[in-house]
């Protein structure tokens, strides 16, 4: 588990180790700088000089500070007006020791730098020229120049750093435009060959650092980067949105911040007007810390089957799917293989009468039952062994299907609700008011929008300012408005309970999985949850267990996969998680 950042709590975390006098300032921006480059040459290492000459007993530097034989490589670095230019100051001075030819722009007033940034603009200074670019708003001339250059129609530029904006961008950026989109070209098109690669230091520039969405109307911009280096911990906006599309590829370097400091908490409030403010109020330990609310789920413990239990197949829980009627059925299915393979000991089918002899013919190992309505369901529940149930997937949406949820809310059991179950629940505020601790609710963006349209509306509204409302606000709001866990899905799943926890399981950058986005796919992951909660998983684990098995399958399956495949990954994954 990686944990994640908002901006304010990274600052938290800077101003603290400079506090207690572990760092300054200039020794973070320095080591900012040197872990981007170190990373370019781990990304790249055919930039890596060639000379390998026996240097005697003195420590050698880094091969990259030794020019490549014949050969001079050419960097465009574009520095901001805040601490993200400064970092970008210090790549730039790296890359020239390393033998480099490099360009230095300026968006920005070097009068106006804060000071770490200001000194580290200094010593580039001293050795190679700034062009100033027009700021705030850039001039026709600066975005051609600058655009042209990274076109590589005038030079063989092999690397542009963008060092813009971080975790600082609070407003829409203008002009630059072409930039952008020339950044985004090289990036899309991978013109590594014929145009430069993109490295953006921290994050790419135009992205909001806590919700990953593009500051600014319909028209924002953000650069595409084929690496993002970001510091000490990846930040919300890194895997949220579109941050975790801007970019091919993002490292994390340390800056040697010891975690066990006390760091100050700035508890960020918004007032009425809508207002960001930070309340310095409250000093913890890191480990003891509250606020590390989002994790990154990379990976996860996965526990199996424990052989000390019981050995008899009730012991490890019995998971009960209510399917649709004829021809309906495939959703309930796949979601009970799903949960049958994910351990659930035991795993039933409920279907209508007329549905019993489709259902019978492709079921072996899941069970049958007849559940024609909710009578039979409350009957079939006096059976205290099924602990976990799942509705939705493929159910319907008539006075049946919805009378099939009330009795489920009401028996207290572990509840995921899927697809036509959510709805259902969108249409009926009593039926909504009788969700519980033990649900589960996994809707994706268009199903979320129905349940909860003011959140809705709050996630969709342009990010005109930042800290900009997230998927992160949105699951948690959610979460708490329903008073149960609410898994919302989609390349940045995020998943939230009441209490405020919440995990963002994000299929990105080196996990990426668009494959998944398959039908039925949704119907094999309620399946899972419904399993491991079967097994006795609580909700939120179970929630967070099965949406990284749900990628881990996907990208063991690889291209070409369908729902079906799913659960039929599983065992490789287990067996890999086991070794
Ligand atoms: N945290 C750490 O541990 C470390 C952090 N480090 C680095 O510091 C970075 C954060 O630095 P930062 O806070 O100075 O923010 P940054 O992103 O450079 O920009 C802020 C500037 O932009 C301005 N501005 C904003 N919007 C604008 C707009 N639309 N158009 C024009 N201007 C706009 C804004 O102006 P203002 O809003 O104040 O008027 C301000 O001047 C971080 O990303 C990382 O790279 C590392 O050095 C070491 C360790
Ligand atoms: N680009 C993507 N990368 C990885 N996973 C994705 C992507 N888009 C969607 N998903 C995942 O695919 C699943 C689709 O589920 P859902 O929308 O309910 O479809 P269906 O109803 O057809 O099963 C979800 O688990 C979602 O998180
Ligand atoms: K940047």
């Amino acid at each position: 588990m990686t944990e994640l950042l908002t901006a304010a709590q990274m600052r938290a975390v800077e101003h603290s180790a400079i506090e207690s006098g572990a760092v300054t300032g200039l020794e973070l921006m320095e080591r900012a700088g040197q872990g981007v480059v170190d990373a370019i040459f781990a990304q790249w290492p055919e930039f890596v000089g060639s000379a390998d000459v026996e240097r005697g007993p003195a420590p050698a530097p880094p091969r990259y500070l030794r020019p490549e034989e014949g050969r001079t490589r050419r960097a465009v670095v574009l520095c901001g007006p805040g601490n993200n230019g400064g970092d970008g100051f210090v790549v730039a001075r790296l890359l020239r020791e390393a033998g480099w030819a490099v360009e230095v722009f300026l968006y920005g007033d070097a009068e106006a730098l804060p000071p770490d940034a200001r000194v580290n603009y200094e010593r580039w200074a001293e050795v190679g020229a700034v062009q100033r670019l027009c700021f705030p708003k850039p001039s026709e001339d600066d975005e051609e120049k600058v655009s042209h250059l990274l076109r590589g129609a005038t030079t063989d530029v092999t690397l542009c750093v963008d060092a813009l904006f971080g975790t600082g961008l609070t407003r829409p950026l203008f002009g630059l435009k072409d930039f952008f989109d020339a950044c985004y070209l090289a990036y899309a098109a991978n013109l590594g060959d014929d145009g430069p690669y993109v490295v953006a230091v921290d994050l790419p520039s135009g992205l909001c650092a806590d919700s990953g969405r593009i500051i600014g109307d319909d028209l924002g911009l953000a650069v595409g980067a084929h690496l993002t280096v970001t510091f000490a911990f990846a930040k919300h906006g890194h895997v949220l949105s579109s941050g975790g599309v801007s970019a091919a590829r993002l490292v994390t370097v340390p800056l040697g911040i010891d975690r066990s400091l006390p760091y100050r908490v700035l508890h960020h409030k918004r007032n009425e007007n809508g207002t960001l403010y930070i309340d310095h109020s409250t000093t913890v330990k890191m480990a003891e810390r509250q606020w590390f609310e989002a994790g990154y789920v990379s990976d996860l413990p996965w526990t199996s089957k424990d052989p000390r239990e019981a050995s008899h197949k009730y012991s490890h829980g019995h998971a009960l799917i209510l399917s649709g009627g004829v021809g309906k059925g495939g959703a309930a299915r796949m979601a009970a293989r799903g949960a049958l393979r994910i351990g659930a000991g035991a795993v039933t089918v409920g279907c209508p009468p007329s549905a019993l002899i489709e259902n019978a013919a492709q079921l072996n190992a899941v069970m049958l039952r007849r559940v024609p309505g909710a009578d039979a369901l409350s009957e079939v529940l006096t059976d205290k062994r099924i602990n976990a149930l799942c509705l939705g997937p493929g159910l319907g949406t008539g006075a049946r299907e919805a009378d099939l949820v009330r009795a489920a809310l009401t028996a207290g059991r572990g509840l995921v609700l899927d697809a036509d179950a959510l709805t259902l629940l969108s249409q009926d505020a009593d039926l909504f008011a009788l969700l519980h601790n033990k649900c589960v609710l996994t809707p994706h963006g268009g199903e979320f929008a129905r349940l909860f349209p003011g959140i809705a509306e709050k996630l969709d509204a342009p990010a005109l300012t930042g800290p900009a409302y997230s998927k992160v606000d949105a699951a948690r709001a959610a979460a708490q408005q329903a008073g149960c866990t609410v898994l919302f899905k989609g390349p940045d799943t995020v998943i939230a309970d009441p209490s405020g926890r919440c995990s963002v399981n994000a299929a990105v950058y080196d996990r990426s999985a668009p494959w998944l986005a398959t039908a039925g796919a949704g119907d094999v992951l309620a399946g899972f949850i419904t399993g491991l909660m079967a097994r006795g998983f609580a909700p939120m684990h179970a929630a967070e267990v099965g949406a990284w098995l749900h990628v881990e399958c996907a990208r063991a399956f690889g291209p070409g996969l369908i729902a079906e495949d799913l659960p039929e990954a599983l065992p490789g994954v287990l067996r890999d998680l086991e070794k």
